[in-house]
């Protein structure tokens, strides 16, 4: 037995949620390009769970259901109130999500009408969760959901506490389809490992939100941020990166297991990144971003995946920076949960083997001759 590190190039599972096949990316079959430009973040997540696009009734009635069911319950809010206000908000995610199951009334009813149920009310609760822990941190009171708008639009309406501006609604929106599934990258596999154990749902999202917050994966994002912060301007950007490739440190948003030309996702938030940039009239951030993309491409031959121009586009919509990963969860819950269903449907527990590396033929020495 030998083991392959980082499980490259193993396929783990098969799945028809989504696909990778020579650097196109497709979510059933529909081309990641198409649905960045024409799908709302809604019809994605319907798409996902359902394997089909909603016709307009059932977009209505998937609509109506994430209104219906945004709130989270008080004593959910009391805990997040307890949370210390300098807690990693993707740790704060976590535990929030792992308690949210305790009020589910379905329980432990594994049923798949009642696991579709518990993922579509976890879609609605998590911008809901997320934005209570923004608000709460910043001493302000979590603003209760409001009906009949989109997950983008109320997500940035439950943070700001006022109605947002279109601009940054449908930039959100966008980015949500973009996040919303990738194949089986870290955070989905650790939520099918989780519930091919026959776990809950809420378990597997808990896993999933842990695998998230690591630098390596959607944590990213937000060291993204933390590095344009550190470069500060244009004119810094190329020594800034020249230093770190010859201390061989890693550039975040750089990079991928799958994509080694590109990742389809980059374009289209570079765009939104450019465009965001102009509308405001200063496309400081994006043009310092250019600058730091180029270098990378140049010298190292990595391109930006997913997460690079998504630091500059939150950045630009005012969102703060701890909430970078938090945002990518709430997109990428549809696509954790999709996974899971899919996962229950064909189950088999998820148990590979390890190549042992370690001590052979040791003898056991009492305690007290050690
Ligand atoms: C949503 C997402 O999860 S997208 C990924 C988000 N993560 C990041 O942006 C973090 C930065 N990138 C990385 O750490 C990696 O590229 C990963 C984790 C995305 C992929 O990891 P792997 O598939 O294991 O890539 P791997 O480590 O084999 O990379 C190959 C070579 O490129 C180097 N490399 C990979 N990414 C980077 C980077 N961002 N900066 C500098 N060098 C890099 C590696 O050090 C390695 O060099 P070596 O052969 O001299 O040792
Ligand atoms: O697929 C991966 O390894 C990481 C990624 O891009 C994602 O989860 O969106």
């Amino acid at each position: 037995m030998t083991a392959t590190k980082g499980l490259e190039g193993i396929v783990a599972t098969t799945s028809s949620i989504s696909s990778i096949v020579d650097g196109v990316l497709t979510y059933r079959g529909y081309n990641i390009d198409d649905l960045a430009e024409h799908a709302s973040f809604e019809e994605v997540a319907y798409l996902l769970w359902f394997g089909k696009l909603p016709n307009a009734e059932e977009l209505k009635a998937l609509k109506q259901d994430l209104s219906d069911y945004a709130a989270i319950p008080d004593e959910l809010i009391q805990q997040i109130k307890l949370y210390p206000k300098d807690a990693n908000t993707m740790a704060s995610l976590r535990s929030a999500v792992s308690a949210l199951a305790l009020y589910d009334e379905a329980g432990d009813d594994m049923s798949r009408e009642a696991n579709e149920k518990k993922a579509v009310k976890l879609q609605a609760q998590l911008p809901t969760i997320v934005a209570a822990i923004a608000r709460v941190r910043q001493g302000k009171e979590p603003v209760a959901p409001k009906a009949g708008v989109s997950v983008a639009e109320n997500f940035l309406y439950m943070l700001r506490g006022e109605q947002p501006d279109e601009t940054s609604i449908k930039a959100l929106d966008q980015a949500l389809v973009l996040h919303a599934d990738h194949e089986l990258n870290a955070s989905t596999f650790a939520a099918r490992v989780t519930v091919a154990t026959l776990s809950d749902i809420y378990s597997g999202v808990t896993s999933a939100i842990g695998a998230l917050k690591g630098p390596l994966h959607g944590g990213a994002n937000e060291a993204v941020a933390k590095m344009l912060n550190e470069v500060g301007s244009i004119d810094r950007a190329k020594a800034y990166i020249q230093e770190k490739l010859d201390n061989r440190e890693k550039i975040m948003g750089f990079g991928h297991r799958v994509y080694k030309n590109g990742d389809p996702r980059a374009k289209h938030l570079q765009k939104m990144s450019r465009e965001l940039g102009e509308m405001k009239g200063d496309t400081s951030l994006y043009d310092m971003s250019v600058v730091i993309d180029e270098t990378v491409t140049s010298q190292k031959g990595l391109k930006p995946n997913v997460d690079f121009y998504s630091a500059s586009v939150y950045t630009q919509l005012g969102i703060e920076q701890e909430l970078f990963t938090p945002i990518f969860a709430i997109s990428r819950v549809s696509g954790w949960t999709a996974h899971i269903l899919e996962q229950y449907e064909g189950n088999r527990i998820i148990r590979p083997r390890a190549e042992y590396t370690g001590l052979t033929d040791q003898k056991y020495v009492p305690v007290e001759l050690r």
